[in-house]
């Protein structure tokens, strides 16, 4: 008998990519399915892509109908789990795609959330690189409850935390804008993401300084500095489903800025070996070869993330770009490497390596 999997919100993008995913994996049994106002109908009225599941009619998200699983899956709105987790017994795996408990700070929960901070769980982002060169994935084995990073952070944190790790990095001037996917907004109606309002342009939203990722990345990025980090962070929504495209800069260190006029080739090489060193071996985060860049479409459908880095000898300035898939890398891959990893599992089993470009 395999490892059993309830999935609540079943019914939404992230609950539908977490099923695409647990299909293709060799050790888990889907068990429950659940929703909100969808439960009783069948999962393909919602999914209608998920053809081997789509007579499986959805429960109700309750204790009771994802109790006995080895591992619960939550991808319900923000506020939904601390409940939930509270009366599923501390030996079922529990994975919140949900923000309910990615943030450490009650303060930086209550500034950009509001309302009572559930918690602090696990951290599910193995790759991230901690001060002391350990990873996160230290944190998980054995963990049995486990907060999934927003994709948002996910994308920022993978293409800067290497060089706040290797100290090349000044902590007080970063600066992220990433466009993202219209699928990172739910499945819920809203009229900005009418497709009349998506179509053939770009907008910025939750500008200056406003939007609740912002506090993630920074305690992404403190993790990996080993000290506080201030982050300027500006989302912006592109013609697309998937993907997300990060582009960070931050200052150079000051030592290695005094360097930049004398030797601008022993900085750089600098810089490219800490990012180098940081993902030399990951099987899903990748830096590309000098010279190419990463594009979401080369990201879809995998458990991904492309990374960049480049110097702007004139500023002094180091640019990291990263692409994700929002659903895969950005939540349900990272929720199912994450599950692997709390249950002794290969990391990366089942977990897709091969985006769908074009
Ligand atoms: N989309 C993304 O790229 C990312 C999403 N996440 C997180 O994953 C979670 C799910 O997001 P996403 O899939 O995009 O959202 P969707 O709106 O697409 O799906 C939400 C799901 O939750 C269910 N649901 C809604 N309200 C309730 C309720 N009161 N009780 C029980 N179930 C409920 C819905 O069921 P029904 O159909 O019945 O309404 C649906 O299955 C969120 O916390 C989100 O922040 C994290 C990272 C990225
Ligand atoms: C395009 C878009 O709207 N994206 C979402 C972020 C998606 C995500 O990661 O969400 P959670 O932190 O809610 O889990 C947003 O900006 O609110």
């Amino acid at each position: 008998m395999g490892i059993t999997a309830a999935v609540a919100g079943a019914s939404g993008y992230a609950g539908g990519e977490l099923l695409r995913l647990l299909l293709a994996h060799p050790d888990f049994e889907i068990g429950t399915l659940s929703a909100g106002g969808n439960a009783g109908s069948t999962l393909g009225e919602h999914q209608p892509h998920l053809l081997p599941l789509a007579d499986r009619v959805l429960a109700e998200t309750t204790p009771q109908t994802l109790r006995g699983h080895d591992v619960v899956f939550l991808a319900l709105p923000h506020g939904a789990s601390a409940a939930l987790a509270a009366e599923l017994g501390p030996d079922t795996v529990v994975i919140d795609c949900g923000a309910d408990h990615r943030l450490s700070d009650a303060q930086a929960w209550a500034e950009f959330y509001g309302g009572e901070h559930a918690g602090t769980w696990a951290y599910g982002l193995p790759e991230l690189t901690h001060a002391d060169g350990t990873k996160q994935r230290a944190q998980l084995a054995g963990a049995t409850r486990i907060a999934v990073p927003g994709c948002y952070p996910t994308a920022a944190t993978l293409a800067l935390a290497p060089g706040f790790a290797a100290g090349v990095l000044e902590a007080d001037d970063v600066v992220v804008v990433a466009a993202s996917g219209t699928s990172g907004a739910g499945k819920a109606v809203k009229p900005h993401l009418l497709g009349s309002e998506v179509m053939g342009s770009m907008s910025p939203y939750g500008v200056g300084g406003i939007h609740r990722h912002t506090p993630e990345m920074e305690q992404c990025l403190g993790v990996a500095a080993g000290q506080g980090v201030t982050v300027s962070f500006t989302p912006t929504l592109a013609p697309m489903a998937r993907g997300i495209l990060a582009t960070a800069t931050a200052r150079l260190a000051p030592s290695l800025q005094a360097q930049l006029a004398d030797d601008p080739q022993a900085v750089e090489s600098a810089v490219r070996d800490a990012w180098g060193r940081a993902y030399d071996g990951e099987t899903f985060v990748h830096l590309l070869p000098e010279g190419r860049w990463p594009r979401t479409a080369d990201t879809l459908g995998a458990n991904t993330a492309l990374v960049q880095v480049a110097l702007d000898r004139r500023v002094g300035r180091v640019v990291a770009i990263s692409a994700i898939d929002n659903l895969t890398k950005g939540t349900a891959g990272g929720a199912v490497q994450s599950a692997n990893l709390a249950l002794g599992l290969p990391e990366g089993l089942g977990l897709p390596v091969a985006g769908l470009a074009p």
